[in-house]
C-alpha cells in the first residue's frame, strides 16, 4: 500500500485536518534556516492534539545538525519519527539509529546522477525508509523542482523508498506509474505559501491517488 507523506507542516489545524484525510506521515522542518522551519515546542503542542492518530509518523527533519540538537528537539516535540535530510554520514545515522532505536528513521538524499542513487542505496542497511529527493544546488528541500526519474529505473534498495521533489496533485500518479515507489513525500505542490498547506490540494491529490486517471483542478 503507497504510503503518502505531507511535509513542511506549521499550523496545528491543518496537521488535524490532513491526518483526517488519512495520510500516513506529516513532517515538520527543524531546519532553522528553512521559511517552513518550526520549533519543538510548537511541534510538541501540535503533535498533543493528533492523539487520535496513533499510527500517524511525525516527521522531524533534519539537516546536518548535530545528535544532541536531535535528541533535544525529540524530547521536546515528542515527534516518533526522524528524517535526516543533509549530508549526514552512514557513521551519524548508524549513530542515530542505535540512540534512537524505537524510532522510525528515514534517511533523504538529493539526487542529481546516477553517483548520488548509488550513494543512496549504501544507507539503505542503516534506515528504515529511503526518501530520494531532487538536487538543488542552494536548497535542501522543499524546492517544488522534480529531478530526472529515468535514473531509478533499475533502483531496487533494499528497504522501502520514497519519491519526493516537485511532486503536485498533476502529476503524482504518473510518478508513481513510472518509478513504482513504496511512498511519495509533498511539500510546496501542496501549499498556498511555504508552511501554509492547502487542504484542497490535499484533498485533491488523495482523489487523484484513488483514481489515477481522472483530471485534476490543479
Ligand atoms: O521543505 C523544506 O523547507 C526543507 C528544508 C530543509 C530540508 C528539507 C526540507 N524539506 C524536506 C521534505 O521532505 C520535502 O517534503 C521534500 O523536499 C519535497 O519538497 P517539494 O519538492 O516541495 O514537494
Amino acid at each position: 500500500m503507497l504510503k503518502l507523506k505531507i511535509c513542511g507542516l506549521t499550523q496545528a489545524p491543518q496537521a488535524v485536518a490532513i491526518a483526517q484525510l488519512g495520510v500516513d506521515a506529516i513532517g515538520f522542518i527543524c531546519v532553522p534556516s528553512s521559511p517552513r522551519y518550526i520549533a519543538p515546542g510548537q511541534i510538541g503542542n501540535i503533535i498533543t492534539q493528533l492523539t487520535e492518530f496513533p499510527q500517524l509518523l511525525t516527521v522531524g527533519v533534519f539537516a546536518n545538525a548535530e545528535l544532541e540538537t536531535i535528541n533535544d528537539t525529540v524530547n521536546t516535540s515528542g515527534i516518533n519519527t526522524i528524517q535526516l535530510h543533509g549530508q549526514e554520514s552512514p557513521e551519524f545515522v548508524t549513530a542515530i539509529r542505535a540512540k534512537f532505536a524505537n524510532h522510525t528513521l528515514i534517511k533523504a538524499l538529493r539526487i542529481k546522477d546516477q553517483a548520488s542513487l548509488d550513494q543512496a542505496q549504501a544507507y539503505a542497511p542503516l534506515v528504515d525508509i529511503l526518501l530520494l529527493d531532487a538536487y538543488h544546488p542552494e536548497q535542501l528541500g522543499g524546492t517544488g523542482q522534480a529531478w530526472d526519474w529515468n535514473l531509478l529505473s533499475h533502483f531496487q534498495p533494499e528497504c522501502p523508498w520514497w519519491l519526493a521533489g516537485g511532486l503536485t496533485p498533476n502529476n503524482a500518479s504518473s510518478a508513481i506509474a513510472q518509478t513504482q515507489p513504496d511512498g511519495i513525500d509533498l511539500s510546496s505542490g501542496v501549499e498556498h505559501s511555504p508552511g501554509n498547506k492547502d487542504l484542497a490540494k490535499v484533498q485533491a491529490l488523495m482523489r487523484a491517488l484513488e483514481n489515477p486517471f481522472a483530471l485534476i483542478p490543479f
